[in-house]
């Protein structure tokens, strides 16, 4: 199987945090590794349950958050912050709300007091919706136009009209409509849409994996009160040009022995590289640039990490372009244990066939055997699968 896993959201009915989440528990993500995600947050603080429900007729999957200790009636973007602690996904959908309050009630971010959307529910629906990306090894993620309703919506604030302003301002720069009346998009829903999708399209082309779809708490006669999600593989055909963003600081006070581990943990969070290399900055320090290549969608997170886990003050984005050769995987079996053999294609025809070298490693140690001898076992038994350099691609499932 080709290309990356892409989540396409639906908010064509609108979106709001419990009806995004609803719908990734629906297309697979587990259940439990999301109120995992969520207890490392706000411990023994929500228990996320989920029930099938109809809508207009339609089967979705209708998630609860059920709050179990009590709850201010609101939140400084300060405390989120720290209750979010090393979240970089939930962080930036947060960082991406606190921009639109505090642009809405003219404040400055940092003084931002939250109030629904900064209760547990809400923590709760933001942080499980990136548990449950990641569980389903969502890379990439898109959303159509969003349908935002109309009318008034009755709030903390009072009676707000519909779109409400922070939802008003996280619209900027995508397609929406009014769509229906009443709130159907939520601050939460739609600062976790803009968040984690790059693009703004109709269904893109995909070979689909999953669907899931998420409920809303009402249920309107004619018009499905839901989120769908379409999960699948986008082909790759070769030599098409994908956007990448380029993250650099240049950092001169970092305790040396941390960069493994800030570099790991930019890899984790799902940068394409990160590297350092030595440079002499300014005064004649001696001092690093740490380099980010990543996918558009995970900027802000990445970002996140780098102001979180280095001392930088600022960091540099350039947004490129990249070539990705087309890839496929094949898995071979050396002595018993299984190596996926990573294939680079052109036009149709394999020009690398690579083991993947942690499956190496593991296969070395399980094995107690030289990681090069395995690697050359690897190799051949590529070769002996028919994966070779100049021959056809195998044919995918
Ligand atoms: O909590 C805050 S600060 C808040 C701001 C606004 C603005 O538009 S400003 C609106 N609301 C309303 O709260 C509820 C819940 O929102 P969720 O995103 O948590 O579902 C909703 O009606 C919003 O319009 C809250
Ligand atoms: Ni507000």
């Amino acid at each position: 199987m080709t290309g990356d896993l892409h989540c396409w959201i639906d908010a064509s009915a609108g979106v709001a945090g419990d009806m995004l989440l609803g719908a990734l528990i629906d297309a697979g993500a587990d259940r439990a590794a999301v109120q995992r995600a969520v207890d490392a947050v706000v411990p023994g603080g929500v228990r996320i349950v989920e029930a099938t429900v109809t809508r207009a007729g339609l089967r979705a999957r209708k998630v609860d958050v059920e709050v179990l200790v009590e709850d201010p009636p609101r939140r400084t973007w300060r405390t989120i912050r720290g209750l979010l602690g090393d979240n970089p996904r939930a962080l930036a959908v947060f960082a991406r709300l606190a921009e639109a309050e505090a642009h809405v009630h003219a404040v400055p971010a940092d003084d931002v007091h939250f109030h629904e959307v900064g209760a547990l529910d809400a923590i709760a629906d933001v942080v499980g919706i990136c548990a449950a990306l990641d569980d389903l090894g969502v890379s990439t993620v898109s959303a159509g136009e969003v349908a935002v309703g109309s009318g008034v919506a009755r709030t903390a604030h009072g009676e707000l009209p519909v779109p409400v302003p922070a939802v008003a301002q996280l619209a900027r720069g995508w397609r929406v409509r009014a769509g229906g009346s009443g709130e159907l998009a939520t601050p939460t829903g739609m600062a976790a849409l803009r968040t984690l999708a790059t693009t703004c399209e109709d269904l893109p082309s995909m070979r689909v994996e999953a669907v899931g779809v998420g409920a809303g708490g009402r249920d309107v006669l004619g018009r499905p009160n839901v989120v769908r999600v379409v999960l699948g593989r986008t082909a790759v055909t070769g030599s098409e040009r994908e956007p990448a963003v380029l993250l650099e600081a240049n950092v001169d006070d970092l305790d040396p022995r941390l960069w493994p581990g800030v570099l790991a943990r930019l890899m984790d969070c799902g940068a394409a590289d990160a590297w350092l290399v030595p440079i002499l900055m300014k005064k004649g320090r001696p001092a690093h640039t740490l380099s980010v290549l990543c996918h558009p969608g995970r900027a802000a997170a990445l970002r996140e990490v780098m102001f979180h886990h280095t001392s930088t003050l600022g960091v540099r984005e350039q947004v490129l372009t990249k070539v990705p050769l087309p890839r496929s995987f094949a898995d071979v079996d050396v002595a018993g244990s299984t190596i996926a053999i990573k294939i680079g294609h052109r036009d149709g025809t394999i020009v690398q066939v690579m083991p993947e070298f942690d499956q190496v490693a593991a296969a070395a140690r399980e094995q107690g055997r030289p990681e090069r001898l395995v690697l050359e076992d690897a190799l051949a038994a590529a070769v002996a699968a028919g994966l070779i350099v100049g021959g056809p691609i195998p044919n995918e499932a």
